[in-house]
Formats: C-alpha cells, sequence, structure tokens
C-alpha cells in the first residue's frame, strides 16, 4: 500500500479554514452539506475491482445520499460505423479519446457545486447511451469510478482523495471475462480479441501512469481489506470533520442576532385568545387522549392554513356577474400554491391543505438528523415541476434547532423557488429556530401556531435531536397518525 500526505489526514486544514470564514463574517453565512460533497475518485484497470471497491465502500459508509458515478456513462456517443466495429468487439474504448471528458468534467462540477444533474445511462450491450437518466441531487459523497478517473487534471483538482487500484493485469483480464460474458452480453472469443488489441495496450500505455495521481494505491483490489478499511476510516473521519463544521455553523446562526418578534412583517403567530389557548391546552396535554389530540390538531392546523392563504397578495381584480346584474368587485389569485410536506410531521397539515385548496399540488420531503452528529440529511425529494412562479407552502408541525427547515427551505432555493414566494407553517417554533430561519431566509414568511421560549423546550439540545424533555407527547401522536398506536 503506498500513501502520500496529500489525501490523508487534512483535517486541520479545513478547521482554520471555518475559523476565518466565522473571523470574517460571523455566522450569517450558511452552506448547504449538499453544496460541498466529499468526492472520492478510483481509477485503475478494467477488471481491477473498482466497482466492486466502491460498493463496499458505499455500504460500509452508509451515508444518506452517496452517490457512485460510473465514467463508463461518458463513452461518447457512436456512429453507426463505429457501432458496427464494436460490435465486432473492432473498437477501442480504451483510449482516452474514447470517452467524453468534457461532458464528465461539466457533470462533476455541476455536483459539487450542488446542482440537481441528471445523467444519461450507458448500455454496455448496446455500446451506446440510453435515453434512461439517472438524476442526482444533494449527494453527500460521490464516488467517481473508471479507468480514466485519474486522467484528466480538471477531475483531479475536484476530489478530496483519488485511489488507484493496482491489480494484476492478469487477474484482471480473468475476471472481466467472466463478468462480460456474464452480464455485459459479450462472447469469449471477441472479449479476448478486444483484450489483446486494445484494452491492455492501453492499461499500459494510459491507465497505469495514472497511478502517480493518486493518494492511496490498494495492491490486489477487493482483497486488500487493510488497505479498504483504511480508506473507509479515513472517509468517515472526514465526513465527522464536515458534519461537525456544518452543526457548528447552524448553531452560530441564531446567536448574537437581534430579532424582533413583533415588528417582524413576515412572522405571523397564531392570536392567543381563550379559543386559541383552549386548543394548545388539550394540544399539549401529556394527558389528552389520541382522538382528541387529532381532532384539536387538525382544528389547530385549519387555522394556521387559513393564515397562511391569508398572506398571500398575489390577487388580480376580477369582476364578478351576480344575479340581478349586480357586479362583485373580486379577487382571483394570479399564482399557483403548492404545499410541500416535511415527512411525517408536515403531514398533519394535508387535511386541513387539501379542504382549502383540493387539488393542491404536493411536493414531499424526508429529511432526517443523524443520531450522532446532529446534522440533518435530505433522504427524498419530490417536488412538482414548474416553469412558472408559484407559491410554496412548507409544512412541519415542529421545529427545535431548526436545522431540518433550514435545509427543506434550501432544497426548495436550489429548484428555483425564490425565498419571497415561501411560506412555511409550523405549530411549535422554538424561538432559536425562529431566529436562524429569518437570519438565513429573512424574505421568507413564518406563520406559526406557537412560539416556545426556552422556559417550555430544553434550547440545548443536539440541533433537531429531541432529548426526553422536547415535545415527545408531539412526537407521540404524530406517530399515533401513521400507526395507530398511541
Ligand atoms: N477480489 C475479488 N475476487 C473475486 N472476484 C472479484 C474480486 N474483485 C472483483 N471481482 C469480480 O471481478 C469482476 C470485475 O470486478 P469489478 O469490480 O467490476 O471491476 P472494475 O470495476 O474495476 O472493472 C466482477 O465480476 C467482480 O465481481
Ligand atoms: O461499450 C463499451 C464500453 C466500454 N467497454 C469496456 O469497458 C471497460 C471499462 O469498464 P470497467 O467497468 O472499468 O471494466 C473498458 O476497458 C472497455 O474496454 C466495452 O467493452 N464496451
Amino acid at each position: 500500500m503506498k500513501m502520500s500526505s496529500r489525501g490523508l489526514d487534512s483535517t486541520t486544514d479545513s478547521t482554520s479554514q471555518f475559523a476565518t470564514i466565522e473571523k470574517t463574517e460571523p455566522s450569517k453565512r450558511y452552506t448547504p452539506p449538499w453544496t460541498k460533497p466529499y468526492i472520492i475518485g478510483i481509477g485503475g484497470f478494467s477488471g481491477s475491482g473498482k466497482t466492486s471497491i466502491s460498493q463496499k465502500i458505499i455500504l460500509e459508509l452508509n451515508q444518506p445520499w452517496t452517490v457512485l458515478l460510473l465514467c463508463d456513462n461518458f463513452y461518447k456517443a457512436l456512429t453507426e460505423e463505429e457501432r458496427k466495429l464494436a460490435l465486432a468487439s473492432q473498437y477501442d474504448f480504451d483510449c482516452p479519446a474514447a470517452m467524453d471528458l468534457e461532458l464528465l468534467v461539466e457533470k462533476l462540477d455541476s455536483l459539487k457545486r450542488g446542482k440537481k444533474t441528471e445523467i444519461q445511462i450507458y448500455s454496455f450491450s448496446e455500446h451506446n447511451r440510453t435515453e434512461k437518466l439517472f438524476t442526482i441531487y444533494g449527494a453527500n459523497v460521490i464516488i467517481l469510478e473508471g479507468i480514466m478517473a485519474l486522467y484528466d487534471q480538471r477531475l483531479l483538482d475536484m476530489m478530496d482523495i483519488k485511489v488507484f487500484v493496482d491489480t494484476d493485469l492478469d487477474v484482471c483480464l480473468a475476471r472481466r471475462l467472466t463478468r462480460d460474458i456474464l452480464y455485459r452480453g459479450r462472447d469469449l472469443v471477441g472479449a479476448l480479441q478486444q483484450w489483446e488489441r486494445f484494452v491492455k495496450p492501453n492499461a499500459v500505455k494510459h491507465i497505469y501512469p495514472t497511478i502517480r495521481n493518486a493518494d492511496l494505491v490498494i495492491p490486489r483490489g477487493l482483497d486488500n481489506t487493510t488497505a479498504i478499511d483504511l480508506l473507509i476510516q479515513h472517509v468517515k473521519k472526514q465526513l465527522a470533520v464536515k458534519s461537525k463544521l456544518h452543526i457548528q455553523r447552524l448553531e452560530a446562526l441564531g446567536h448574537n442576532f437581534q430579532f424582533n418578534v413583533q415588528s417582524c412583517k413576515n412572522l405571523h403567530i397564531l392570536p392567543s385568545t381563550p379559543h386559541t389557548r383552549g386548543i394548545h391546552s388539550i394540544i399539549l396535554s401529556k394527558k389528552t387522549e389520541r382522538t382528541d389530540f387529532i381532532f384539536y390538531f387538525d382544528r389547530m392546523s385549519n387555522l394556521l392554513i387559513e393564515m397562511a392563504l391569508d398572506t398571500l397578495t398575489n390577487y388580480t381584480s376580477v369582476d364578478i356577474r351576480c344575479i340581478k346584474d349586480y357586479t362583485y368587485k373580486g379577487l382571483k389569485q394570479t399564482l399557483e400554491v403548492i404545499a410541500v410536506s416535511v415527512i411525517r410531521s408536515g403531514d398533519c397539515f394535508m387535511n386541513s391543505m387539501k379542504k382549502s385548496i383540493p387539488d393542491i399540488p404536493i411536493g414531499k420531503l424526508l429529511i432526517q438528523s443523524d443520531a450522532s452528529t446532529g446534522e440533518p440529511h435530505l433522504h427524498t425529494e419530490s417536488l412538482p415541476k414548474r416553469e412558472h412562479l408559484a407559491k410554496y407552502i412548507l409544512l412541519d408541525a415542529q421545529m427545535i434547532g431548526g436545522a431540518g427547515a433550514i435545509m427543506a427551505i434550501q432544497v426548495l432555493i436550489d429548484h428555483k423557488v425564490k425565498q419571497e414566494d415561501i411560506i412555511l407553517v409550523c405549530y411549535l417554533l422554538s424561538e432559536i429556530a425562529m431566529r436562524r430561519l429569518f437570519r438565513v431566509f429573512p424574505e421568507i414568511t413564518v406563520v406559526v401556531g406557537k412560539l416556545s421560549n426556552s422556559e417550555e423546550v430544553d434550547t440545548t439540545y443536539n440541533m433537531e435531536g429531541f432529548k426526553d424533555s422536547d415535545w415527545p407527547f408531539l412526537n407521540r401522536f404524530i406517530d399515533s397518525l401513521y400507526f395507530g398506536t398511541d
């Protein structure tokens, strides 16, 4: 195993960089974790075990949004003539010119900047790109794997660690033959001809020299468990540093930020009346029965959804002809309204949402906190596609640290939704979460059932993580909505 000091143990560098950011611009900056994915490049000969090692890393890292990006998807589209040669095993797929490296650089750059990126899938039996698209958004870790992964300087510059899998060429041939015949629709004679004429000479000429770009060399491929474990431990350590920095940034957001609840025109808190206090009393009580909770939470969500709809100003005048030729000067919505639920607690509002706008388009986001770091992770996003402007009502029942809500809003913004078109509806919101939200997104509108201060909620929690003292009853009831248990 060979290691250089470049890729491994760069922990101190990233920490000091963070300190500089905080010093120059105290706590205002927020960088969503997926805009800085950790990129691992894995190069080596065909059949050396690159894909198998990548799969092992994915399994062991067990990180949401780890993406395997195959260089194989970037073979250039073939002409009819070239395709005939390829089908006869007479086409050279192993020289750098066979690959669309420009496109690969463009796509990796897009992913590195946290953009939603579409990759066309390649068919080995057709020797061509298919119509099938693979969409990647919000990757935490990207593994770029392929024979040319360590070839282009622009790709190397984007990688956090570069790995070369150094397996003996004869072993590679044996493994490649079995795989290509079994899974890639090839026959023995053609596969051997291709190997002798193109694969082997190019491996020596173009691929082996890329070993010098590697931070880590893994001899014997998948069999080298020591080297693979070392790599996995290193990546885990780097990811832990990254998520610690992210949490520190998030935590800093709420501090030293003077925020006046009374004068914020974008914050709408449900007026405290005997009626609304009566509903809070039922919802917040530990003793409330499940059926009562569901009934009164539904009442509460009706009130909050009505409030949210009242904040919309995008109306145009219309003349309504009534009976006896009376004309009513009415109003009509000019923008479509879309509901986005943060699974699962946001779903508690869905009933009321559909009662107000029956055919409302619905999007879903699944954001969960990592139990050990407290860092929120985006697991699923499905948003209705819209070319035109729309208003987005984002629904989440409770917010303590605000990290999940910040991430949810950032996802909408990444989908080209403007801050001023987002209305966040939340039943319970802690003051710290509110300060963080407005610090990062001052233009959003927030509709709240009840603002909770530190007397009601222990704000020393781990961002979105819950302690026993943090509103566990609401979680219990949200669970009961789904699973029918108390
Ligand atoms: N250490 C190993 N022992 C046995 N078979 C292996 C080993 N590593 C990989 N293989 C098999 O060899 C073939 C090629 O491995 P793969 O990971 O696809 O290589 P690459 O992506 O570098 O072309 C696959 O069928 C894989 O299952
Ligand atoms: O249409 C194609 C495209 C590529 N190849 C061969 O694939 C390997 C690279 O893939 P690995 O997964 O790294 O083995 C390359 O050596 C090409 O010869 C192909 O046969 N047909």
